[in-house]
């Protein structure tokens, strides 16, 4: 009787046919037993690379949760136990860019009368982020917390606005710099368009909406040359991508402000410097300069005209900055539904004394007792203005305003920190 496998070919009669048949049996049985060795083969390989995958990914979830920075019962304790308020009517504050420089300033004075303040900043490498580290220890000391994360991590927003109910958003993280725009333009579209909406977006849905004070700039006066600028002059000629962006946070929170009813105040800053300020700007890079005994650049404009700064002291703003919480006005919206008009508010916060950068320099000489390397360079095209200079009547009417820091008194507390933040010799080749 054939087997299944003899009926599997065609039985002829012969000799051959049969040897024929038998090899093609034995290759059939080397040829199925191959192939089931295959396919079972093939089949571990998928059962391995599945669990393989499923093992990876649940290490990926794994330590994305275990090594989250924030997230967990202690962090919330800590967030909610920074938020409360010691005083009576007090604001609980999310203050944004907590470790920058105006940031932790704020962040200061609000804790120092009695208010609530939770910080949160991303600790970028724009500037030494050492800086950053010393200025959050300053806030830690005093029990302010801050939260390390990016204000376009929606989840990380909605977290701290479920885990407290802010009062108050003061908004200062950003990317600043008017010359690097050219270096890293999509910095700036980061952190100043994109990281705007992710927060206005959780200010928006949250219930209670809370009021909004932001941080603009001087630089949306752009290429006007109406002095001194007033708030309801021209800012549709930006010469930077900061200056523009900056101009579209303007318009952004505008449109937050009208559907969803964000109360919003923006600031436009002029050119704040102080103590524990940015190692970027001119004043800070200047003092480093001159001490390790290097050329320091200074621009020059048409014509070779002095360049001009309406130079502001960081106590001032920070008065600014509180009297604009103080006097924000609530939002009327709820969980995403305005409820009817917010305030909407566009203050200038500057000092009305323009001084130029050769005037800079010699104050910082006289501070310093040491003499500047200038070097004068025509001012290259990219981004800069050749003045700034701020009407601040506004501000003085609406938030009572009144900047008392003059450059001079300003630049000495500026050397004072810095030479005791960084010491005399601190780069220089002292060998
Ligand atoms: O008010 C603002 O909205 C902005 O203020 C600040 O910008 P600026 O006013 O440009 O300050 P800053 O860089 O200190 O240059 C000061 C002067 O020194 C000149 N300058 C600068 C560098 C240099 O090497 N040489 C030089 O002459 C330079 O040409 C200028 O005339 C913030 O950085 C910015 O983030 C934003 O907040």
């Amino acid at each position: 009787m054939p087997s299944l496998e003899d009926e599997l070919f065609p039985s002829t009669p012969g000799k051959f046919k049969i040897d024929r048949a038998n090899t093609m049996n034995r290759q059939f049985h080397r040829c199925f037993a191959s192939t089931s060795t295959m396919f079972l083969w093939a089949l571990f390989l998928v059962a391995l690379t599945a669990s393989y995958l499923s093992f990876q990914s649940f290490v990926y979830t794994g330590s994305r949760y275990f090594t989250a920075s924030w997230g967990g019962i202690q962090w919330e304790k800590q967030i909610r136990h920074s938020a409360q308020i010691h005083r009576s009517n007090g604001m609980s504050v999310l203050v944004t860019g907590a470790a920058g420089f105006v940031g932790s300033h704020v962040s200061l004075a609000l804790k120092k009368r009695g208010d609530g303040v939770v910080g949160i900043d991303n600790f970028n490498n724009y500037y030494d982020p050492s800086l950053k580290r010393a200025r959050k220890s300053l806030l830690t000391n005093q029990g302010i917390f801050i939260v390390e994360g990016d204000i376009n991590d929606a989840r990380l927003i909605a977290k701290l606005f479920d885990t407290v109910a802010f009062t108050h958003v003061m908004h200062l993280a950003a990317q600043a710099g008017v010359r690097y725009a050219m270096e890293n333009p999509h910095s700036y579209v980061h952190s100043n368009i994109a990281g705007l909406v992710t927060l206005l977006e959780a200010c928006k849905s949250a219930n209670p909406q809370p009021s909004v004070v932001w941080a603009s700039s001087s630089s949306v006066y752009g290429l006007n040359e109406k002095v001194p600028f007033s708030e309801t002059d021209r800012t549709d000629q930006p010469a930077s991508l900061y200056a523009a962006t900056k101009k579209a946070g303007e318009e952004i929170t505008h449109t937050y402000n009208h559907i969803y009813g964000l109360s919003v105040t923006g600031l436009r800053f002029f050119t704040v410097y102080g103590p524990w300020g940015r190692p970027d700007m001119a004043y800070f890079s200047f003092t480093r300069n001159i001490l390790q005994g290097k050329p320091i650049t200074v621009y020059r404009g048409k014509d070779r005209a002095d360049l001009a700064r309406d130079f502001t002291f960081i106590d001032d703003i920070v008065k600014g900055c509180v009297g604009s919480l103080d006097t924000s006005g609530k939002s009327t919206g709820s969980g995403g539904k305005k409820r009817g008009p917010a305030p909407y508010r566009i203050f200038n916060l500057g000092n009305t004394s323009p001084v130029t950068v050769p005037t800079l320099v010699s104050i910082l000489e006289r501070h310093l007792k040491v003499k500047a390397k200038r070097n004068f360079v025509d001012m290259p095209g990219n981004g800069d203005v050749p003045f700034t200079h701020a009407n601040i009547s506004l501000a003085q009417r609406e938030l009572g305003y009144k900047p008392t820091t003059d450059l001079a008194t300003g630049l000495k507390k500026f050397v004072k920190w810095y030479l005791s933040y960084y010491g005399y010799n601190h780069g220089k080749d002292v060998n």
